[in-house]
């Protein structure tokens, strides 16, 4: 009988519970574990799944990739003190939200601004989205948003309702329809500001229309830049590429703080607009500085078509504002949803990585039959690595295949280490220990095929399972 010992800070983790594990052998290993209890708690607790905790109403087709024997979903309604992983769509994340035992994040969509992302990077946990999977709806509500802002259709349908509450529909309608006069998308000119999944297919789509395409991405990507109309006109700035437009679609990420993206669409930019200029916001509000915008909705015949309400904008007369409808279809949602399922359960049983936007992409090759898989997560600082494999070595256990990939501040590994010649766990939980309280190293995990076992934090310097 081994028993891990360790100091318990703060009041939260006193609860020491005993836990039996069972792995390659018939060995029962006692920790002494903190409340979040990934071994214990066993009231709540359900054994030998992995549990899902899920924000916002997530599609039943994304959900329904978890295989119930192995994965227990509960939604914001149900506890879920011990949580795996999170799946969640707008749903403002807080970190309170986060129970130590999660492993992974994952955003059922583009915009992970909802999602304190710097600091899950600090707290170990990978964040996910899912790049291109609601892109075609946005795409579909931007082409319709340029013809609301062109045809006065809102404006005609109000119109029509209230004619057809006093009685005068049919007497009044040719009439009054002079009042609602547009123009075409024919031969006008469309800037796509951020050329990324939807920025791209618009710009493709609207073409097709018999638009003229200008663009502007400092970062355009070799897909994406496959996927563009080769007559497409691209900028060196946001202000060139606004100029002269008809129509300004900003498909851009929100990203807050320096060298951020909020208010990008300001003063300046808007100071290079064409006076009856349709700005289309299909990408966040907050992109928008809302009093530019009315100084210039004031001043000319532009219009705003956004699907994000701003206190000083959504009741201007010049503006269409939709209730953030962007990937509300049947098709985006589940596809969203699914593509984010598909990533945590391929990062929870194997710990690859894609599709993040806090860690970098990695990817070993399958498990050898046989092997434990490690995977750690560290500061990316000299040193982490070198001690990692002094630690194995230390016990006679054999790297197998590894790889180390680091992205910003953290690093992040996958060890697949031989068993042979160790039948049983203590070996693997010892070296997990000191790995674990190696300095800079943030969590490490075990994978051996048993869901939700194996998971390891240094809070503190203090080690919990
Ligand atoms: N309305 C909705 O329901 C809805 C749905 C999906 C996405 N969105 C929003 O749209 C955004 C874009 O989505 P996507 O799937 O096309 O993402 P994406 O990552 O595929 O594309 C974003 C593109 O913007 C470019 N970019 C970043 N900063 C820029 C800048 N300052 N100037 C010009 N280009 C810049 C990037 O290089 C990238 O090519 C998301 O971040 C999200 O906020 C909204
Ligand atoms: O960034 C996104 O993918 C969209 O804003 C979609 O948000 P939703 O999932 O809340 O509709």
């Amino acid at each position: 009988m081994i028993l891990s010992k360790f100091a318990l800070k703060s009041k939260q983790f006193q609860q020491p519970v005993r836990v039996a594990m069972r792995a390659f052998a018939d060995v029962e290993v006692e920790h002494l574990a903190g409340k979040w209890a990934t071994y214990g708690d066993l009231e709540n607790y359900k054994q030998g799944k992995y549990q899902i905790k899920t924000f916002n109403k997530i599609s039943p087709v994304g959900l329904s990739r978890f295989p119930d024997d192995e994965y227990d979903i509960r939604d914001q309604d149900k506890e879920a003190a011990n949580a795996h992983a999170i799946l969640l769509r707008s749903h403002k994340l807080q970190e309170s939200d986060v129970p130590q035992t999660v492993r992974a994040i994952a955003r059922c969509g583009a915009g992970t601004n909802n999602i304190p992302v710097p600091r899950m990077t600090e707290l170990g946990i990978p964040v996910f989205n899912t790049p291109g999977a609601n892109a075609n709806a946005v795409k579909e509500l931007v082409l319709c948003g340029m013809l609301l802002g062109s045809r006065r259709i809102v404006d005609g349908v109000n119109h029509m309702k209230s004619l057809g509450e006093q009685g005068l529909a049919r007497e009044r309608v040719e009439k009054d329809k002079a009042m609602f006069g547009g123009r075409e998308l024919k031969g006008k000119t469309l800037a796509v500001i951020g050329l990324g999944h939807i920025g791209s297919m618009t710009a493709r789509d609207a073409e097709s229309l018999g638009m003229k395409i200008k663009g502007y991405d400092p970062g355009l990507s070799v897909g994406s830049a496959l996927k563009l109309p080769n007559t497409i006109d691209l900028a060196d700035s946001m202000a060139a590429a606004v100029a002269g437009a008809d129509y300004i679609s900003i498909n851009i990420p929100y990203i807050k703080g320096e060298n951020g993206t909020h208010g990008i669409i300001g003063k300046d930019v808007i100071s290079h607009f064409s006076p009856d200029a349709v700005l289309l916001n299909f990408a966040r509000g907050e992109l928008v500085d809302s009093e530019a915008m009315k100084e210039f909705l004031d001043s000319g015949n532009g219009r705003y078509v956004s699907d994000f309400p701003e206190d000083l904008l959504w009741n201007h007369e010049n503006t269409i504002i939709l209730p953030h409808l962007g990937a509300s279809t049947e098709e985006a949602e589940d596809a969203a949803a699914s593509m984010a399922a598909d990533t945590i359960i391929n990062f929870l049983e194997t710990g690859t990585i894609v599709n993040s936007v806090n860690f970098p992409n990695t990817s070993l090759p399958d498990r050898p039959e046989g092997a434990v898989r490690f995977t750690v997560v560290n500061s990316n600082v000299p040193g982490v690595l070198a001690k990692m494999t002094e630690a194995f070595a230390a016990e006679k256990l054999n790297i197998l295949q590894q790889i180390n990939q680091s992205r910003g501040d953290i690093a992040y590994n996958v060890l697949d280490i031989s068993t042979e010649g160790h039948d049983d766990v203590l070996s693997f939980k010892g070296v997990q220990e000191k790995i674990t309280m190696i300095d800079g190293v943030v969590s490490t995990r075990i994978i051996y095929g048993t869901p939700g076992k194996g998971y390891a934090k240094n809070i503190e310097g203090v080690y919990f399972i």
